[in-house]
C-alpha cells in the first residue's frame, strides 16, 4: 500500500502523489518566538519530522520549510491588539528582535535535544517584507483587497472560495462574525495584509502604503510559494491554525494567481487538564522542565505513541509509561549491539522472519496516515519475538540484520535512538566493556568469597543506573529500570 494521508482539503485520506516525481515540498508554520515552548509545541515538529524521514526513506527528495514569526502576531485574531513580541519586549525590557531571538534559539535547542532535524529552509517573517509587500500588491492589483489609512485588508467578500480548508460558508461566517471590529474594514470577515504603526508601535517597515508592518497569515503565503513554488506538496500544522490561519494563507496565494499546497495536514492538541496547552492562557508545562526530569527520548517516544489526528491528554503517568516502552526498545537494541561483538557466523530462521514482519507491519502503519503509535506496536512484537530468538544464541548474520532494522527505522525513521543516546547515556562499546569488566571483577570477588567487594560493585553500579541480574547463565546487566 503506497503512503494515504488524511487531506484536511478533502477530509478523507488519499494517496500521496507528489506534484514533480520524486520530490516533496513540506511546509509547516513554526512557532510565534515569545515564550519558551511548552509540550504542545513538541507534537507537530516531532510529527513532520518522521514524515519527512520516512518519505527520505523511501527515496524522495525532501525540501523541509518551517518558518520562525517574529513579527505581526498579534493578541486578537480579529486584527486587534498588539503584537505578541512587542507585548513581551516591553515585560522584558528586550529590544523585540532580542526577543525573538532568545525564544527562538530556546524553541531550536529543544528540537535538537528532542532528535528533530533542521529544516533545510527555516525563514523568518521579519526577513521577508519585501515578499509580502509583493504578494499585498498583487492582491490589490486584482481587486481581492483594498487600502484604508495606511492598512490593506484581503476582501474576502470576493474569494467564494474562502472557507473551503474549514468547510465553512462564508454567508454564515458573515452573520457570526464579531460586530465589534475595526470600522475601517469593509466587512467584519476581511483580514489585514497590511497594518499601518501606530507612533508608539516600533517594528515597523516602509511600504507603497505607508510604515507599518504584515499581517500575520501573509508571511506563510509568500514563504512558501518562495521557497517551494506554486501547487507544493503538504503544507501542515496544528489543529487550531485552520480557520482563520490556514483559511487566509489559501485565500493569499489563490487569489493572487498561485495554486496552493495540494495536501493540507493538521495534528490534533496535547492538552493539560482537559484543556489545549497554550502560550497565552499559561495552561503548559515546558519542554525545559520536562527534561530536568526526563530523558528527551521518553518525550518524543510518548508524543509518537498516539496518533496525530488524536488529542493527548498530558498525564505522568503516560510519561513514566512511556518511558518503560521505550527502555524496553532501547535495551532490546542495546543487546543485540553487544552480542554482535563476537557472536558465531550464522542466521536464526525466526529471527529473520521476526525482522520481516517487522518491516512490513512498520510500512503498512506508517503508510496508513502516518500511524506512529502502530508502528511502534510492531516493535513492540519484534522486540517479543527478538528476546525468544536471544536466548538460543542466533548466529551474527541475523544479529546484524536486526542492529540495521533497529537503525534504519528505529532511528533513520522514527529518530528514537540518536547516537548521543546509544553511544555515551545508555551504550557504546566502551560503557559495555567498562561494565562487563566490573562485573568479571565482581564474580571473581564473588569466589573468593569477597563479599563487601561484589556487593559494593553491585550497588555502585545501581547507583550509576545500571539493574544487573544475576541469571544461570551469569550476570546481566542493562541500563534503566
Ligand atoms: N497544545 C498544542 N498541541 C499541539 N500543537 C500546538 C499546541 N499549541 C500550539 N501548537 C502548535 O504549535 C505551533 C506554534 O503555535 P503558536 O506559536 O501559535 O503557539 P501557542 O502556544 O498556541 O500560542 P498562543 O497560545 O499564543 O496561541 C502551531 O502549529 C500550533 O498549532
Ligand atoms: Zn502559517
Amino acid at each position: 500500500m503506497p503512503l494515504q494521508i488524511y487531506n484536511t482539503l478533502k477530509r478523507q485520506k488519499e494517496p500521496f502523489v507528489p506534484a514533480t516525481p520524486g520530490y516533496v515540498g513540506i511546509y509547516v508554520c513554526g512557532p510565534t518566538v515569545y515564550s519558551d515552548p511548552h509540550l504542545g509545541h513538541a507534537r507537530g515538529p516531532i510529527v513532520y519530522d518522521v514524515l519527512r524521514r520516512w518519505l527520505r526513506y523511501q527515496g524522495y527528495k525532501v525540501r523541509f520549510v518551517s518558518n520562525i514569526t517574529d513579527v505581526g502576531h498579534l493578541t486578537d485574531d480579529a486584527d486587534q491588539g498588539e503584537d505578541k513580541i512587542l507585548r513581551r519586549a516591553k515585560l522584558e525590557r528586550l529590544e523585540p528582535m532580542e526577543v525573538a531571538e532568545k525564544y527562538m534559539w530556546s524553541y531550536f535547542d529543544e528540537m535538537q535535544a528532542l532528535n528533530v532535524l533542521r529544516p533545510d529552509i527555516t525563514p523568518r517573517a521579519a526577513g521577508h517584507i519585501p515578499e509580502q509587500i509583493e504578494l499585498t500588491e498583487a492582491l490589490l492589483e486584482r481587486g481581492h483587497a483594498y487600502v484604508v489609512n495606511g492598512s490593506v485588508y484581503f476582501r474576502v467578500k470576493s474569494w467564494p472560495a474562502f472557507g473551503k480548508l474549514s468547510n465553512r460558508d462564508i454567508e454564515e461566517q458573515e452573520a457570526g462574525a464579531r460586530v465589534e471590529v475595526r470600522e475601517e474594514k469593509e466587512d467584519p470577515r476581511d483580514f489585514a495584509l497590511w497594518k499601518r504603526a501606530e507612533p508608539e508601535h516600533i517594528m515597523r517597515w516602509n511600504s507603497p502604503w505607508g510604515e507599518g508592518f504584515p499581517g500575520w497569515h501573509i508571511e506563510c503565503s509568500a514563504m512558501s510559494l518562495k521557497y517551494l513554488g506554486d501547487g507544493f506538496d503538504i503544507h501542515a500544522g496544528g489543529v487550531d491554525l485552520q480557520f482563520p490561519h490556514h483559511e487566509a494563507e489559501i485565500a493569499q496565494a489563490e487569489a493572487a494567481g498561485h495554486p496552493f499546497a495540494r495536501y493540507w495536514m493538521h495534528h490534533y492538541h496535547v492538552l493539560l487538564n482537559g484543556q489545549k496547552m497554550a502560550k497565552s492562557t499559561g495552561n503548559l508545562i515546558t519542554l525545559a522542565e520536562l527534561r530536568a526530569r526526563y530523558e528527551p527520548m521518553y518525550i518524543r517516544f510518548y508524543l509518537l505513541n498516539s496518533h496525530y489526528r488524536s488529542v493527548l491528554d498530558f498525564t505522568d503517568e503516560g510519561l513514566e509509561a512511556a518511558k518503560n516502552g521505550y527502555l524496553r526498545l532501547l535495551n532490546a537494541y542495546r543487546e543485540v549491539r553487544r552480542l554482535l561483538h563476537n557472536a558465531p557466523a550464522g542466521r536464526h530462521a525466526g529471527l529473520d522472519r521476526a525482522i520481516e514482519n517487522l518491516r512490513k507491519d512498520f510500512a503498512n502503519a506508517l503508510n496508513d496516515d502516518l500511524n506512529t503509535a502502530q508502528a511502534i506496536a510492531a516493535f513492540f512484537n519484534f522486540v517479543t519475538e527478538l528476546n525468544k530468538a536471544l536466548t538460543e544464541r542466533p548466529g551474527r548474520e541475523s544479529l546484524q540484520a536486526a542492529e540495521q532494522v533497529f537503525a534504519e527505522l528505529g532511528e533513520g525513521v522514527l529518530g528514537l535512538f540518536p547516537a548521543r543516546v546509544l553511544e555515551h547515556q545508555l551504550g557504546g562499546a566502551l560503557l559495555d566493556g567498562l561494565v562487563n569488566l566490573l562485573l568479571e571483577i565482581r564474580e571473581e570477588a564473588r569466589r573468593n568469597r569477597n563479599f563487601a567487594l561484589s556487593d559494593r560493585i553491585r550497588e555502585r553500579l545501581i547507583e550509576l543506573g545500571v539493574v544487573v541480574e544475576d541469571t544461570r547463565e551469569g550476570p546481566k546487566w542493562k541500563v534503566g529500570t
